[in-house]
């Protein structure tokens, strides 16, 4: 799809049909067995309610005008029993189908979950994060009811109706006719709204998604908003966002209103028959007064199923809206993935080439052409060259974190598209500009770059990227408890955290993309020396622009103009006295 913005609707790629709702199927059979015990629980305890009204009929009809007390009181009891049973089994049934709906949101859940993490850059560079968290959150847990007890209230709903009809046709035809009379127009009225309720369920679906995007971009962007004191324009924007998502809400609630209200009118009209009709036009032989009095609680029993449905289906189109998202989102092709039959890359010396690398994030417009390039194993190379030239795209291709456009990259001789991604990334260390820290301990930070390394491990690779010193300067050390983005450190700190889950990983190939670039100079001095012993032996890409930290690098590459303007050692370069050279002696004057 085409970039996103929070107040752009996002279009639906694959519109809902009858294959998502076999796909939803797949993960409500997981549950067969709770369901159907659910669904015996929940007949049992419509069959118990249902016997009320035969027994309200012969005591009306017979026990009261024989005065029998006895019996009576034998009635009423069956009665409470009924209840009760009822009432019981209803509340077991419940229980389970809490649980049920749970585990089966999980599951969605949890693929989405798993999809997303295997999603390319490309996909969350194309929208707002936002509109994915809503679809993992809010979306799944609104399907929830509808994929649980909305399945076996819908087949309860059916039967019940199928019993109710049953137990009606048994005491009166023609009044049960009566009662079916309406049926014909409520089918009519669903059938015109059907479309327009179901457009007005995904509008509602679109808007929220871009409030949920705008409040997630205003959280993570808190800091420029109180800088800018731009509160009262975001207040504007939100304002019109949810402004919007109001509108599209209440016209969503209309549709649905509609329903119950066709219905309780219909409900209305034929009870109100069945007395005019039952007591006017039918012989009073057939008809007696408890006949009339069952019939017209048949009547409302019938047509309570029938709302019971519409709300069902009310449901139903609403979780649509929500699962063709969820479905959209699991579809997403993973693009950068293993291809059939990729090998393993065997462990690594760390030669990298670039042959007639063609890049471009987006069609047509290439940010890299006929890149090509040799680097031996071991080798330390630094990519400066100006802002937006291509440093960092040349080192994310690198990780196949994007699929090229054309030509190849190899490392170690091996096209780096035909081999597992998890055996190429894991021989890699890549710092970014921006160190995530996840919420946790510094030590779980830390071993976030090899899970089984043990704390003496992670002492060390701190102790080596001079990160032990701050670290211990906490009240509770290692064990200190981080926030995610890390706000409690600095971001020198961070880096430094950053440095050494990287050292921790021991790769054979080493990213540092602007890593030391928020360290200060008398750390970076201190960390050079951590620094070298990271390097030593491994290949490693630098980008910095900062350029008196990659004077020592084995070459030095200028990005520029889709491709390596210059490439030499420092001493070279400068004696050049080309782009480098410009640079070099620009940011000596400034210092
Ligand atoms: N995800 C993306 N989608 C589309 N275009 C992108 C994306 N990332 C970067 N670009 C564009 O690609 C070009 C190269 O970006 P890149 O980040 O590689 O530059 P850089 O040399 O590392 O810049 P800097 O020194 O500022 O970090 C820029 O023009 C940028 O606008």
């Amino acid at each position: 799809m085409a970039r996103n913005k929070f107040d752009i609707d996002e279009n639906l790629e694959s519109p809902f049909d009858i294959r998502h709702f076999r796909r939803a199927m797949v993960y409500i059979k997981q549950q067969q067995k709770p369901m159907i015990i659910a669904l015996v629980l929940s007949t049992l305890s419509a069959a118990a309610a249902l016997s009320a009204p035969l027994i309200l009929q012969h005591v009306v009809d017979v026990t009261i005008p024989e005065k029998a007390v006895l019996s009576l009181l034998g009635w009423s009891a069956l009665m409470l029993v009924t209840i009760v049973v009822s009432v019981i089994f209803a509340t077991i049934r419940s229980r389970i189908m809490t649980r049920v709906g749970q585990d089966i949101i999980s599951e969605i859940r949890m693929d989405l979950f798993k999809h997303l993490q295997e999603l390319p850059f490309k996909y969350y560079d194309d929208r707002p994060q936002g509109k994915i968290l809503i679809r993992v959150v809010n979306y799944v847990n609104a399907v929830s009811d509808v994929l649980s007890n909305g399945i076996i209230n819908f087949i309860l709903e059916i039967v019940n109706l199928i019993f109710i009809a049953a137990f009606m046709f048994a005491v009166n035809v023609r009044l049960s006719l009566i009662i079916l009379a309406g049926l014909p127009v409520f089918l009519g009225i669903m059938l015109i709204i059907k479309t327009r309720q179901r457009r007005a369920w995904q509008a509602v679906s679109n808007k929220s998604s871009n409030l949920n995007a705008y409040m997630q971009e205003s959280i993570s962007g808190i800091g420029v908003t109180q800088i800018f004191s731009r509160e009262q324009r975001n207040e504007g924007i939100f304002t019109g966002l949810a402004a919007n998502f109001r509108k599209e809400w209440i016209t969503a609630v209309r549709y649905n209103a509609l329903i119950p209200f066709t219905v309780d009118n219909l409900a209305t009209i034929v009870t109100s028959l069945i007395f005019l009709v039952g007591l006017l036009a039918l012989d009073p032989k057939d008809v007696t007064f408890g006949v009339i009095l069952a019939m017209s609680s048949y009547a409302a029993r019938f047509w309570q199923p029938i709302l019971n449905l519409s709300n069902l289906y009310n449901n139903f189109i609403n979780a649509v809206s929500y699962l063709e998202r969820i479905f959209e989102t699991l579809d997403e092709p993973v693009t950068v993935s293993d291809i059939p039959g990729a090998k393993e890359l065997p462990p690594v010396q760390g030669d990298v080439t670039f042959d007639n690398v063609t890049f471009a994030y987006d069609p047509g417009h290439n940010i890299l052409e006929d890149l090509s390039f040799e680097i031996k194993a071991g080798e330390s190379i630094a990519l400066v060259g100006p802002t937006g030239a291509g440093k960092t795209t040349v080192v994310n291709l690198i990780s196949r974190f994007y699929n090229l456009t054309g030509g190849r990259i190899l490392i170690d001789g091996q096209d780096i598209s035909q081999v597992t991604l998890k055996s190429l990334r894991s021989q890699m260390g890549i710092m970014l500009q921006d160190s995530f820290i996840f919420s946790g301990t510094i030590l779980d930070n830390i071993r976030y770059g090899r899970l089984d390394a043990t704390k003496e491990e992670i002492i060390a690779a701190a102790k080596t990227v001079c990160a032990d010193e701050f670290i211990r300067e906490f009240e509770q050390g290692y064990m200190t408890e981080v926030n995610e983005r890390g706000s409690k450190l600095s971001q020198g700190q961070r880096q430094l955290l950053s440095f050494a889950r990287t050292l921790l990983a021991d790769p054979r190939i080493l990213i540092l993309d602007e890593a030391t670039s928020s360290i200060d100079a008398k750390t970076e001095r201190l960390l050079q020396q951590g620094l070298n012993e990271l390097l030593k032996g491994r290949t490693s890409f630098i980008i910095a622009h900062r350029l008196s930290t990659v004077k020592n690098c084995d070459r030095i590459m200028y990005v520029s103009d889709k491709g390596i303007a210059e490439c030499g050692t420092h001493d070279e370069l400068i004696a050049r006295r080309g782009f480098y050279y410009r640079l070099y002696t620009a940011q000596k004057m400034e210092a």
